[in-house]
This record gives structure tokens, C-alpha cells and sequence, in this order.
């Protein structure tokens, strides 16, 4: 049987995120089941190519946590910038090093994830959650950080619940265990209630077609960010 967002994740087909994800259509598909990840459910990746990625991840990561600070700039209320600052410190005082460390069992040391020149996929999509936060409001930085969450858990949790996914000597298993835990799940869920709090705050309804643009944007640079560790280095 196969994966059913409707009855197997209910949230994330609700509210403003669901509407979104729903509008994306097959720009949506083409980012979650990319040849990169269906290569990771299977095994088939190329391990060199796993490394390139995890390369640009790291310093992908690094990006997300100056989005998140600049939320903290953005934000109206203390409970806003209270939420925001928790993202950054969680990225820079935990999720960095988790990183580091994973990267470790792959062979890549710290110096290896500092040295390598930010990818062209990796300046496009970064620099353009920058730009739409700078440019816009709290909302669309936030409807534009989206799709991260919101398609890496729902790709771990197709993985996790695809029979076909292989489990046993799959070096890209644990990275599936990562985003379709029951952990990760969580910080989909929480992610998806602050954007639907703050789609009412900042009536998304009246601008829904600008979000659904800066959304779509984002949604294909993720697509093309599985190709970041391959192509377009500096
Ligand atoms: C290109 C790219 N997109 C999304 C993620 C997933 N991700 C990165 S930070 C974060 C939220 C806090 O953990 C999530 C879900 C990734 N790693 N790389």
C-alpha cells in the first residue's frame, strides 16, 4: 500500500502548508521523488556523490541558521523572536555538531566541510531565502523556509513506510531513520503550527498567490539542491 499524505500525515495536508504543497503539484513530486532520493531508498546512490552532498548540507545548514536569525530581526512579538532564537541556538549549539559528526562516519572531517566553495544550487536557494526575508515580512521568510521541513519529513516518512525501501546494508539508511523518525516528525508538526499562526497574523489569504511563488521558488531549488555536490562549483 502506498504512502497517502490524507490518511498517513493528515497535517500536512491541512491549512496554509497543505494548500501550498497541494498547488506545487508536480513541482512538489519532482522534488521528493528526485533520482537522488529514490538512489538513497535503494541503495544505489553513489557514495561519492552522498559525500559531495553532505559537503553542501553542512554549509547549507550554516545558511538556515542566518534565515533563522534573520526571523529573530523580523519578528513583531517576543514569542516570535523567542521561537526564532531557539532555531538558531538549537543549529549552532546542536545540529551543526550532529552534522559534523555524521559526517565524521562518512569520512569527511571539519576541515574538509569548510573548505569546499559554496555550490551554484546552494548560493541560488540560500541567497534567495535571504532576499525574500530581507524583501518581505516574517511570513514569507518563513512560507519560503518551508519547504525544507515540510519535504524532508514528508521523504523520510514515505521512505520509512515504503516496503521497497532497503533497510539491511543501506549506508543511506540512517540518514532515513533521521527524517522519518518519530523526532523528526515532531518538528514537522511544530513547524506546521507556527506557520499556520502566523498565516492568520499575517493574512496569507489576501497574498495567498505571492506566497504560493516564493513557496514554488523555493520547492525547485530544493529539487535542485540534490545535484548541489555534483555540478557548478565555483
Ligand atoms: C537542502 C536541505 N533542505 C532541507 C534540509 C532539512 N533541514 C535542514 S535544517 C532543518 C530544520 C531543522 O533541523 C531541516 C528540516 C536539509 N538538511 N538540507
Amino acid at each position: 500500500m502506498s504512502w497517502i499524505a490524507e490518511r498517513d500525515w493528515p497535517s500536512l495536508e491541512q491549512g496554509l502548508a497543505g494548500r501550498l504543497r497541494r498547488d506545487c503539484g508536480t513541482d512538489w513530486e519532482r522534488f521528493i521523488h528526485h533520482p537522488f532520493v529514490r538512489g538513497m531508498a535503494d541503495g544505489t546512490l553513489p557514495e561519492a556523490d552522498f559525500q559531495r552532498f553532505l559537503i553542501q548540507d553542512y554549509l547549507y545548514l550554516i545558511q538556515y541558521a542566518r534565515a533563522y536569525a534573520l526571523a529573530i530581526y523580523k519578528a513583531d512579538t517576543m514569542e516570535d523572536m523567542r521561537s526564532a532564537s531557539g532555531i538558531v541556538s538549537g543549529l549552532l549549539d546542536t545540529e551543526l555538531a550532529l552534522h559534523i559528526a555524521y559526517c565524521a562516519g562518512w569520512g569527511l572531517c571539519v576541515d574538509d566541510l569548510h573548505n569546499q566553495p559554496e555550490s551554484l544550487e546552494l548560493l541560488a536557494y540560500t541567497r534567495f531565502i535571504l532576499d525574500r526575508g530581507q524583501t518581505g515580512d516574517l511570513l514569507d521568510l518563513i512560507v519560503t523556509l518551508a519547504p525544507c521541513l515540510i519535504g524532508y519529513g514528508e521523504i523520510g516518512a514515505r521512505l520509512m513506510a515504503d516496503p521497497t525501501t532497503r533497510r539491511e546494508g543501506n549506508p543511506y539508511w540512517e540518514w532515513i531513520a533521521l527524517y522519518g523518525g518519530e523526532k523528526f516528525v515532531g518538528l514537522v508538526d511544530a513547524g506546521l503550527r507556527t506557520l499556520e499562526a502566523l498565516a492568520g497574523r499575517y493574512g496569507a489569504e489576501g497574498r495567498y498567490p505571492a506566497l504560493l511563488a516564493e513557496f514554488r521558488t523555493a520547492v525547485k531549488l530544493e529539487a535542485a539542491f540534490w545535484n548541489a555536490g555534483r555540478s557548478g562549483m565555483l
